[in-house]
């Protein structure tokens, strides 16, 4: 039988795995995903073909790692899944992981990439870590199949040094690894295919300003196909407030924060080496803080139902409309599209009517009906402009980072 392959998105709220066929291009032969893990109880949802699951698991799953193993259960329990009953049915599993430090493509799994992957971890403990656990139980639990990692950091490599490089000594940077590098470029790479696509230009001559917003928010400028500039940094704490991130801050904000801000946090293990301050910032900022809710569908409502909510919601507003104004202007004004992805950006027409009437000033309309309604179920992307408008075209896309992962692993190897 031909075999499959498994692709596994471990994002900071959510596990999303899919099996496709190793056929070109992929197949998705069963998707299932846990989300709401920042936000229990969590949700298991579960695709084949036309079958729907949806359900509150029994279980708590609190990590990623518990949802990952959660899901697998699930999966090779289902009977009706006969193209991947085992192991010998998997021809590659593909992992996101966040940052990937220096590596500009995908690297395969054997015990020194394993361990170059665990020296990374030190610059996003939070990140790396669970996508590493989920590596490590594939090996012990699959240990036939060989695994591939794709790197959110690689669609960004092509930023020119000057936006990479932070003014600090420049010894001490490059002897640590301290600089830009950028995530959800999995995403971007998906984003990018699929609107030029949709253009009918070559992805090499698109110019672009896509918004990735999710659990974890970025936004990045795309100029003839390459990245030029993204919001997040050396770890993905930098720009966009998230879920539980505050995004961009003050630096010396840390200093004042709490005098405990730089000793090791009670999370920190061997493996995983946290600050008090990078957990205050990563896992209990953001929206979280705000509003005590990391569900941003509570948030982005018509009437708020407090002014923290109002508050949370003007905050992504505006530091989303900073990032706009500028990367339009780095991109000398000629963008394509404005697009919208991630969680978010999908599902709230809210966010994009606000965003496109603010950005008015460029030329940008958007039809409510379109808007409202979305993209549906099946569509990549979707055209919300409103027609004869004089800017960029404003377009939602449905990204899809297992897919990415897939496509990648059939036009390489087939
Ligand atoms: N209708 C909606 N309106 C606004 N936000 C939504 C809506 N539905 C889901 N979300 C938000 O989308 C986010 C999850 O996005 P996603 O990209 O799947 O996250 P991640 O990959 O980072 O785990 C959650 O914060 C959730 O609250
Ligand atoms: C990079 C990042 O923030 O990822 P996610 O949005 O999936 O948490
Ligand atoms: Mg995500």
């Amino acid at each position: 039988m031909a075999k499959s392959i498994l692709a596994v998105n471990a994002g900071s709220s959510s596990v999303k795995v899919t099996f496709y066929t190793f056929t070109d291009p992929p197949r998705a032969i069963a998707d299932a995903q846990v989300s709401g893990i920042t936000a229990p109880p969590a949700t298991f949802k579960y695709q084949r073909g036309e079958f729907k699951q949806k359900e509150q698991p029994q279980e708590n799953l609190a990590t990623p790692q518990d949802a990952f193993k959660y899901i697998l259960q699930r999966c090779f329990s289902d009977p009706e899944l006969s193209e991947v009953a085992s192991d010998s049915d998997l021809a590659y599993i593909c992992h996101r992981v966040v940052h990937g430090g220096d590596y500009s493509e995908e690297i395969e799994i054997n015990d020194d990439t394993l361990h170059r992957l665990e020296a990374l971890e030190d610059l996003a403990p939070l990140h790396n870590f669970s996508a590493l656990e989920i590596i490590r139980l594939c090996k012990k639990e699959l240990p036939s199949v060989s695994s591939m990692t794709f790197f959110d950091s690689a669609f960004h490599q092509t930023m020119p040094l000057h936006v990479k490089t932070y003014p600090i000594n420049q010894q001490i940077a490059k002897a640590n690894g301290l600089r830009k590098y950028g995530f959800h470029g999995i995403s971007y790479s998906f984003i990018l295919r699929s609107v030029a696509q949709f253009l009918g230009k070559p992805a090499e001559k698109t110019n672009l300003i896509v918004m990735h917003i999710g659990s974890g928010a970025s936004i990045c400028a795309i100029k003839e196909g390459k990245s030029i500039d993204t919001s997040m940094g050396l770890t993905p704490l930098a720009g966009l407030p998230g879920a539980t991130r505050s995004g961009d801050i003050d630096p010396s904000l840390v200093f004042h924060y709490t005098n405990e801000a730089g000793k090791l946090s009670p999370a920190s293990t061997k493996d995983m080496h946290l600050s008090m301050a990078e957990e205050i910032l990563n896992k209990k900022s953001g929206w979280k803080a705000l509003t005590g809710t990391t569900d941003f569908s509570q948030i982005a409502v018509e009437t708020p139902p407090s002014e923290a909510h109002k508050l949370a919601f003007d905050i992504l507003v505006d530091r989303t409309l900073g990032y706009i104004g500028n990367y339009y202007v780095k991109l000398g004004g000629e963008v394509d599209a404005l697009v919208f992805a991630g969680g978010i950006g999908e599902k709230s027409a809210l966010l994009r009517r606000i965003l496109a009437e603010k950005c008015s000033s460029l030329g940008l309309a958007i039809d409510s009906d379109a808007n409202d309604k979305g993209v549906e179920e099946d569509q990549t992307v979707k055209d919300i402009s409103k027609g004869g408008g004089k800017g960029p075209r404003t377009l939602i896309c449905q990204t899809n980072e297992q897919f990415e992962m897939a496509y990648h692993i059939v036009s390489s190897r087939s």
